[in-house]
């Protein structure tokens, strides 16, 4: 099986996103964390760009110990001379060398001729190589090359001893198709082409980066250049966890093993998107927080009877826990009663549909429902079975900074009526109370009364839990709502009927409004 050597330059092409800078420190962490991913080579920087990469390249290439270092450089001696200052210590010295060989580039950025191109190339290829162990040689803009000028200059830096020639697509230009052609054809029709490693650097302008990586890889490139999550230059490189893990997982069809310790993967995407402030979008393959998530109800009814019906890739295989039943609107009951036993409840079925419906309900409300969602829903339908009493079908308070909070509650009676009836009182609170104890029709003294949040989030639910002495018996009510208000009332009429249920026959006489 062939073998595919990861090339990472998630701290030298990645740190070309706009608006990116990570210091010494944070650089020294992400490649640490890059050799324990297992890449085969980090590009660390550019060390004649600036001080901070001279450094940073200097202080990675002695630190690390499995990976091969390098850092980039144009074809100038003194680039070279910088680079190698700053990489002469690494057991393996490897430099970078780049220059433009596209038409557009050649005549409107450098302002070369295609034969200058070629003696530059060749000049610092053997300059290098009295320096360095490995030299790589990129065609930028390859492809967008013409294939017969390309050829001529690989021959030509291949005589000149270079190691690695990379041919990246700097712009996100090619298709899948083209660029596995590109690489098949340098690999039949270069002379030499044999004796080196050909490398393949995609950018993601139409998307398509580490589609293109891929064919390449199917045309014949042995190394792949990628960065963590992705990041880089405009729209950015392709992503490194992408491509080892489609690796991996099709290895039937690309037939191709590589040396990444996969378990890695979450943690180094984690650690990048913290040190670069690059939030990974929760859809992004791989790393992505949903990309072992799932909330449709027949998925996840398939996931739970067997989990390869919706998912290729294990959690386990790139470090992540665990996949993850998101419950939501779209679940089904399969999932839900999955949550409810992984809670500690089980519930008999006519309970379970109960719950599951007043589960429902909240889910078309708010937008993430938690654990402690479930379990609120949970405890106050066990509560509420105990009895029903009283059951309120509506309220409504009115509150403003200049009117007195007054409360209305339509309440189902224990005889099957329906009531209504309105109160005021100093705050909305206390107006609620006093409108359910009209409807009681004895007074309920509130001994306690406490509120907390349920869940975080704007939609949170609130919890109320009261403590009340009521017809001589003291008790405590629950009552979960997403408004204050509703929880309040619900907790105090909650309290009433658990002291009804227990003292069935000291049932206070239903008030005069039923
Ligand atoms: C495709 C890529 O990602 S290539 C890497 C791109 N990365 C970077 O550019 C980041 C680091 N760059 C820098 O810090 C600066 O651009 C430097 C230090 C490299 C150069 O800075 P300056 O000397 O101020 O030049 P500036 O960036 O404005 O222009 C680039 C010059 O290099 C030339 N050049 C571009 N590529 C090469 C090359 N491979 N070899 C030699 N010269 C090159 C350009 O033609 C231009 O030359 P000119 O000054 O004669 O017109
Ligand atoms: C320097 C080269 C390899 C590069 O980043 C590109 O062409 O995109
Ligand atoms: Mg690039």
């Amino acid at each position: 099986m062939r073998r595919i050597d990861f090339f990472d330059t998630t701290l030298r092409d990645g740190e070309q996103q706009p608006g990116l800078n990570l210091n010494r420190d944070e650089k020294l962490k992400i490649a640490k964390q890059l050799d324990r991913l297992g890449v085969d080579i980090i590009e660390a920087g550019f060390p004649a760009s600036n001080d901070g990469d001279f450094h940073s390249v200097q202080q990675i290439a002695n630190a690390v110990k499995n990976s091969s270092v390098t850092g980039l450089s144009r074809l100038a001696k003194s680039d070279i001379d910088t680079a190698w200052e700053a990489l002469k210590d690494s057991p393996i010295p490897r430099i970078h060398l780049f220059i433009a060989t596209s038409a557009v580039h050649m005549d409107h950025k450098l302002m070369m001729t295609p034969e200058e191109v070629i003696r530059d190339s060749v000049e610092a290829v053997r300059y290098a190589k009295e320096r360095f162990s490995v030299v790589q040689w990129s065609a930028e803009d390859a492809c967008r090359t013409d294939w017969a000028f390309l050829t001529k200059i690989m021959e030509e830096v291949i005589k000149a001893g270079v190691d690695v020639i990379n041919l990246p697509d700097t712009v996100g230009y090619t298709t899948p198709q083209e660029i596995r052609a590109m690489f098949k054809y340098v690999k039949e029709n270069v002379k030499g082409a044999e004796d080196i490693t050909l490398s393949t650097h995609c950018h993601d302008d139409l998307g398509m980066a580490v589609a293109n990586s891929l064919a390449a890889v199917e045309g014949g490139a042995d190394q792949v250049e990628c960065t963590i999550n992705g990041i880089g230059e405009r729209a950015g490189n392709a992503s490194l966890e992408e491509i080892a893990v489609a690796l991996h997982i099709r290895q039937d069809h690309y037939e191709a093993k590589q040396s990444l310790s996969l378990q890695e993967i979450k943690r180094t995407s984690s650690l990048v998107s913290k040190l670069t402030g690059n939030v990974v979008p929760g859809n992004k393959a791989i790393v992505g927080s949903n990309a072992f998530a799932h909330e449709a109800g027949i998925h996840q009814d398939g996931v739970l009877k067997e989990s390869t019906t919706y998912e290729i890739i294990t959690p386990e295989l790139v470090g992540v826990d665990t996949n993850k039943l998101v419950l939501g609107k779209l679940s089904g009951k399969h999932a839900f009663k999955n949550k409810v036993l992984e809670l500690g409840f089980d519930p008999p079925e006519d309970e379970l549909k109960r719950v599951f419906k007043s589960f429902k309900q909240l889910a078309n409300k708010k937008k993430d429902i938690s654990d402690d969602d479930i379990f609120a829903l949970l405890v106050a339908d066990k509560f509420e079975e105990e009895t029903k009493a009283y059951e309120m079908l509506a309220l409504q308070v009115n509150v403003g900074t200049h009117n007195i909070p007054t409360a209305t509650i339509t309440m189902k009676m224990p005889d099957g009526q329906e009531t209504r009836e309105a109160a005021t009182g100093s705050g909305s609170v206390e107006a609620v109370y006093n409108t359910l104890e009209r409807i009681v029709g004895s007074p309920i003294q509130l001994d306690d009364y406490r509120i907390q949040s349920v869940s975080s989030g704007e939609d949170a639910l609130a919890e109320v839990v009261v403590h009340v002495t009521y017809a001589g018996q003291t008790s405590i009510g629950r009552g979960t709502a997403h408004d204050v208000l509703e929880a309040s009332a619900h907790a105090y009429v909650n309290a009433v009927n658990r002291i009804l249920a227990e003292a069935p026959s000291e049932q206070p006489e239903p008030s005069l409004h039923s």
